[in-house]
């Protein structure tokens, strides 16, 4: 299902349009964000979709007023911003994909830049089913903030945060969740196997199982761990499985282990490292 959007960005500058910038604009595209409103900077000068015009490098000037999503990799910030920010003045609009990228450090590199936004997407909004994680602070204007949230709405669930030191968790859950669920995908499948089930069916079975599982939990008035006591009939063969799961805490201890590898990873990449 396509969603409109009433005030889609009259300028929108993309550097870089890789994995999730891709996913991103190719979501609003279909939404109805006009192409011909589009920039796109990649090094390649590729095309990215008809109507979008691509550059290989910086364009000569801005819009007044533009909006421009940093789309390229985290540790890129220090070659593009140099050359990004003379084009700027107090009226662009700056939104942040980049993992383990304070606000501070976006306020270094476009002092000049009053609304910068950090924006933590993942691959599912592509599809309109994603989760966007937002923060500013007070120095963006509310209109900024509606204009920022207006755009990434058709992407999926889209939730400010106001304790920027949440970011990375944040980040942790939702931007790198559906890495760890395409490997639990992978991994149900794979134990699927191990017990004797052909492989196409046993993928095909995960992939459903999961896509079932997941679009009742949002829909259900309960919470997943009371339909997961729904499942398991006492005595059965559920609960038995459970049992394994919960032994020693183990699938609560993988998954904090797992969010908190990844939340200090971006607390490292934003000390520099
Ligand atoms: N992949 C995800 O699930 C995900 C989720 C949330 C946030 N992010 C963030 O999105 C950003 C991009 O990640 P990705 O996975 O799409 O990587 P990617 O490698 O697919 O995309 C990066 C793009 O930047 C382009 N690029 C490289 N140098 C450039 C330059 N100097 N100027 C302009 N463009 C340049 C590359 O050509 C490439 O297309 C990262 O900052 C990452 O932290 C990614
Ligand atoms: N991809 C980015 C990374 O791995 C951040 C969220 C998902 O760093």
């Amino acid at each position: 299902m396509t969603q409109t959007v009433t005030a889609w960005p009259e300028r929108l500058l993309m550097v870089g349009c890789g994995n999730m910038a891709g996913q991103m604009l190719a979501r609003w595209l279909a939404c109805g964000l006009p192409p011909e409103n589009v920039t796109v900077v990649r090094p390649s000068g590729r095309a990215v979709a008809p109507g979008v015009t691509v550059l290989a490098d910086m364009p000569a000037a801005l819009t007044h007023g533009a909006t421009i999503l940093l789309g390229m990799k985290p540790y890129q910030l220090g070659d593009v911003a140099p050359r990004l920010a003379p084009l700027c003045d107090a009226d662009t609009r700056i939104l942040s994909i980049l993992a383990g990228t304070p606000l501070a450090a976006l306020r270094a590199q476009f002092p000049q830049v009053d609304a910068v936004i950090e924006a933590m997407p993942n691959l599912p909004v592509g599809i309109g089913e994603g989760v966007v994680g937002l923060y500013t602070d007070g120095r963006t204007e509310a209109t900024a903030r509606a204009a920022a949230e207006a755009l990434m709405a058709p992407l999926g669930l889209a939730e400010w945060i106001a304790d920027e030191s949440l970011f990375n968790a944040l980040t942790a859950l939702s931007g790198c969740g559906p890495a760890f669920l395409f490997r639990f995908i992978d991994t149900l499948a794979r134990a699927g196997e191990a017990l004797g089930l052909p492989v196409d069916q046993a993928a095909r079975m995960a992939i459903a199982t999961v896509r079932g599982a997941a679009s009742m939990a949002a829909r259900s008035g309960d919470s997943p761990a009371r339909l997961a006591d729904q499942v398991a009939s006492p005595g059965g063969m559920t609960r038995e499985g459970l049992n394994v799961m919960d032994a020693d805490d183990r699938m609560a201890r993988l998954m904090a282990d797992t969010l908190r590898a990844a939340r200090d990873r971006g607390d490292a990449m934003a000390r520099g490292g």
